[in-house]
């Protein structure tokens, strides 16, 4: 069995089969880790969905902003955007399956054997694993909990911009998901930037990458989210998976054991 892990697929299904073809992908042998943003933005994010749903236990997949915003959209009442290519989901006959398997996705996932995890966006450096592991485990309940259109409504927004234990409800279940699935600059104290999308060298006065902050364990980190980065974090650890598919790039799949990575152009 191989365990790959892939960056933001956007609903690229054509070159998903491309990159999964040139290690002979199969279901029933390997696994194939997806770091969010399974859709949107792309041509194909119906066939995305249902190909990684149709994966059963052979996908593991965390959820990225792009796949929150859909499931706004299905359970919140929050209008489909203008570059939105969502569309074919919502209208789809199977729209109610592939939601209600959405639902059950995680926002981090822990591989304690590897000592790594996967998540969207990033890990703060103020967060030591387990603590991620445990306010991933909140937000994932609400989300899958008779609540979650309440959560879906009022999950927009920049604030709070810094984690404190002490926060509650809605405030503090935004936070976690803006860490998890929006982060790129972050100051030392834990505040969040998320109005800069560009490089890592565009960092505004104040603020880094969230992943050039040492952290206190050694746990890796596979992400997505940030495709400007173009999978540069200048560290092992930190392994950044979008390069830009959507935009052009390329899609980038990684063996987890090895570390080989394999291209597809987009
Ligand atoms: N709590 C919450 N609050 C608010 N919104 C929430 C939310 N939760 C979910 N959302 C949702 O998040 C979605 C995205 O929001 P947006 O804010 O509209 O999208 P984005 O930053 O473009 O994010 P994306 O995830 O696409 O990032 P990427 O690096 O690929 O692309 C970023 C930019 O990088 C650029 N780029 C790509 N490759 C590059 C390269 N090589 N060099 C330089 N720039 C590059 C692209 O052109 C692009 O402009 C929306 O649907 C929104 O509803």
């Amino acid at each position: 069995m191989t365990d790959y892990a892939i960056g933001d697929i956007q609903g690229c299904y054509d070159r998903l089969r491309d990159v999964l073809a040139r290690v002979s992908f199969s279901p029933s042998r390997d696994r194939l880790w997806v770091a969010g943003d399974l859709i949107n933005r792309g041509p194909s994010s119906l066939e995305t969905l249902r190909y990684i749903e149709s994966l059963g236990s052979s996908a593991v997949v965390v959820l990225g902003n792009h796949d929150l915003h859909l499931l706004a959209v299905a359970l919140g009442g929050h209008p489909p955007r203008r570059k939105d290519t969502l569309a074919d989901i919502l209208e789809a006959p199977d729209h109610d399956r592939l939601v209600a398997w959405l639902r059950q996705q995680n926002l981090c996932v822990r591989d304690r054997t590897r000592n790594l995890v996967m998540v969207h966006a990033g890990v703060p450096h103020i967060w030591s694993a387990g603590q991620a592991e445990a306010y991933a485990r909140e937000v994932e309940a609400i989300i899958r909990g008779d609540d979650a259109g309440e959560y879906f409504t009022h999950m927009y927004g920049n604030e709070p911009h810094c984690w404190d234990e002490n926060l509650r409800g809605m405030d503090r279940w935004r936070v976690i998901t803006n860490y998890f699935t929006r982060m790129r600059f972050i100051a030392q104290d834990g505040t969040l930037e998320l109005a800069t999308k560009e490089a890592a060298a565009s960092a505004p006065n104040g603020y880094k990458p969230w992943f050039e902050y040492s952290r206190e364990d050694d746990v890796r980190v596979v992400f997505g989210h940030w495709a400007a980065l173009e999978g540069q974090t200048g560290s092992n650890q930190f392994i950044g998976l979008d390069t830009g598919c959507v935009w052009g790039g390329l899609l980038t799949m990684m063996n987890l054991d090895t570390g080989e990575k394999i291209h597809c152009d987009c």
